[in-house]
């Protein structure tokens, strides 16, 4: 691209094509490629598991043989022995990665190797949902669009970046100090939160206000709905307006326990400084050298499947900043 000239560019595909890239590199180190094979059949996956209705479904229908769950199962097995190809690969590589990590663990607390290998295979797989597909719908996509939709923003933090870096790529220190995209990267996570609902199982039977709640039941929280109450965050909960975060969530909202996009207690996001900091990096690289808005051909369709996508993917007009 020339200075002064612009292109457009579909980003979702390319920016998750990225975000596999990271987080395979992260797991499992110098097999990253490997990792993305198995990202790309978990992604298959997730898109099966998605036809399945959360909220209406009939107990035990996962384990009737139909069409659907046929699926599944093999997509099932086809991970289960991905996964276990790469560690044997792995096995008596020296690098410290995730995958390194995990098979220390299932070494020390499993004896039967069933259960070794499935305590394995479930932590890679918990780390796609969790570390991949999140943080590429938390920034990539949406903290652009809407950057693209708030110019005023976007020069904003574009500034920022420059003031703190210059010419130079954020180093740890430089990173500590950008408030205006923390600002952004909090505010997007409350609009379009990437996990839209955390489940937990209640473990006796209790009373939440007038609620009796048996042991044994599922319970769905709706994370946007608690992220755009008026009663919350004030009468303007739907507009994007980072600076409600100018003095931290407790300043942002009447009830700062109602701001969840990394979860609650003791099953809290893992990766939550990881995915923040990577946040920040990214989106810095990107303002320093481009501007970018909105093309007319976007649609704005976002769909669940499993966690809240675009439809369409997201169409950005992208400038060289000189
Ligand atoms: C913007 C990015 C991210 C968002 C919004 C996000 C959000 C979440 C949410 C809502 C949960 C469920 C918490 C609960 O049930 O209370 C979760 C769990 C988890 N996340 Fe993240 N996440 C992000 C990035 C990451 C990254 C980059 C990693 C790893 C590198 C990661 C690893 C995990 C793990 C392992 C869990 C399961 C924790 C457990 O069950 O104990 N997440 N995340």
């Amino acid at each position: 691209m020339e200075d002064g000239g612009e292109v457009e560019i579909e980003v979702y595909e390319d920016l998750r094509n990225y975000s596999a890239d990271v987080i395979s590199r992260a797991c499992f180190g110098s097999s990253y490629l490997r990792g993305e094979e198995i990202f790309f059949k978990l992604r298959v996956l997730q898109k099966a598991l998605a036809k399945h209705n959360l909220l209406a479904e009939i107990t035990g229908s996962r384990l009737i043989p139909n069409k659907s769950n046929r699926e599944i199962w093999k997509l099932e097995r086809e991970v289960h022995s991905l996964v276990l190809e790469l560690v044997k690969e792995g096995k008596g590589l020296e690098e410290k990665n995730l995958l390194q990590a995990i098979l220390e663990s299932a070494k020390e607390e499993f004896s039967s190797l069933d259960k070794a290998e499935s305590f394995i295979v479930d932590n890679c797989k918990s780390i796609y949902f969790a570390g991949h597909e999140t943080t590429h719908l938390a920034w990539r996509s949406r903290c652009l669009l809407l950057l693209a939709l708030h110019p005023y923003w976007q020069d904003l933090a574009r500034a920022e970046v420059t003031q703190l870096c210059g010419t130079l790529t954020p180093d740890a220190h430089s990173l500590q100090k950008m408030k205006i995209l923390t600002m952004v990267i909090q505010e997007t996570l409350r609009l379009y939160p990437p996990g839209p609902i955390i489940s937990r199982e209640s473990l006796g039977d209790m009373e939440l206000g007038k609620l009796r709640i048996p042991k044994g039941l599922g319970i769905y929280i709706p994370v946007p709905t608690l992220h755009r109450d008026p009663d919350i965050w004030g009468p303007d909960a739907l507009i994007f307006k980072p600076d409600r975060f100018a003095h931290g969530v407790t300043s942002a909202c009447t009830l700062p326990q109602a701001y969840l996009p990394f979860g609650v207690g003791a099953r809290k996001c893992l990766g939550q400084q990881f995915a923040m900091l990577e946040l920040t990096i990214v989106l810095s690289l990107i303002l320093s050298r481009f501007s970018f808005s909105v093309s007319q051909t976007y649609c704005h369709s976002p769909v669940y499947n499993l966690m809240l996508e675009p439809e369409f993917g997201i169409k950005l007009i992208v400038r060289k900043v000189c």
